[in-house]
């Protein structure tokens, strides 16, 4: 896309639906951040957020149009497993909890010359429920384990799936909200489609009376709706 038809997407306002932006101009003092993206909303196209999406791309749409549907589909398919896995009903993530709008990011990391003076993506958990990453076949993301970060190496055709914090907090912690990253290199572009899967706007947040025990385990948050707790999070 020329520059001048990416122009009036670039922005650095969170509430635009459809925005690409740079955060290589920051640092966090001695980090230089090294990290292009676009941040939309995905799923579904059919309500207000297609309407967002750059129309001189002909074949973005489409091909977005198929890709969110099926991401969809497969986070709903590994929600029911995930349900069904902790002894709730298959249905329990598949109403409010992941019927929000998708909000989708394409993360691209120039090759950079000296990576150990830059960092992709900084430490951070997902907010939301969950995440169905793509990061094609470059190296860059890492997990935390304890005291080390280890390399999720990319295979071919898979997906990384993520817990957002939302299935920390309704589960009690039994699915824990891993912190992750992404680091550069020198020698290969990489790139990443994230889908973070959302609950509804007004969709209640709890941990989920099947993994509670007052005595043994008790809730470990409170009941918040999930608005509250986006507008807290942005606040931060
Ligand atoms: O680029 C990656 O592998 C990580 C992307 C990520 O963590 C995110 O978009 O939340
Ligand atoms: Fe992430």
């Amino acid at each position: 896309m020329p520059a001048e038809d990416k122009l009036p997407y670039c922005s650095y306002d969170m509430s635009k639906r459809f925005r690409l932006a740079t955060s290589t101009f920051y640092d966090s003092g001695e980090t230089r951040y090294w990290h292009d993206y676009i941040k939309f909303r995905g799923y579904p196209a059919s309500n207000q957020n297609a309407r967002h999406w750059p129309s001189k791309l002909v074949n973005f749409t489409p091909s977005l149009v198929e890709y969110s549907a099926a991401v969809h589909e497969l986070a709903q398919t590994i929600l029911c497993l995930i349900a069904e896995g902790l002894g709730l009903d298959g249905t329990f993530f598949t109403g409010n909890l992941s019927r929000g709008d998708t909000h989708m990011s394409i993360n691209y990391y120039p090759p950079c010359p000296d990576p150990t003076l830059t960092m992709g993506l900084l430490a951070h958990c997902d907010r939301h429920l969950l995440t169905v990453l793509s990061q094609a076949d470059v190296a860059g993301l890492q997990a935390r384990h304890g005291e080390r970060w280890l390399l999720v190496h990319p295979i071919p055709g898979a997906f990384v799936i993520n817990f957002g914090h939302q299935m920390q907090i309704v589960t009690n912690r039994v699915l824990a909200s891993v912190e992750h990253r992404a680091v550069t290199n020198s020698a290969a572009v990489r790139m990443s489609v994230a889908t973070h899967v959302h609950p509804t706007d007004g969709c209640r947040i709890r941990p989920a009376s099947e993994m509670v025990d007052e005595a043994m385990n008790p809730a470990r948050y409170r009941e918040f709706a999930f608005r509250e707790f986006m507008e807290a999070y942005d606040a931060a």
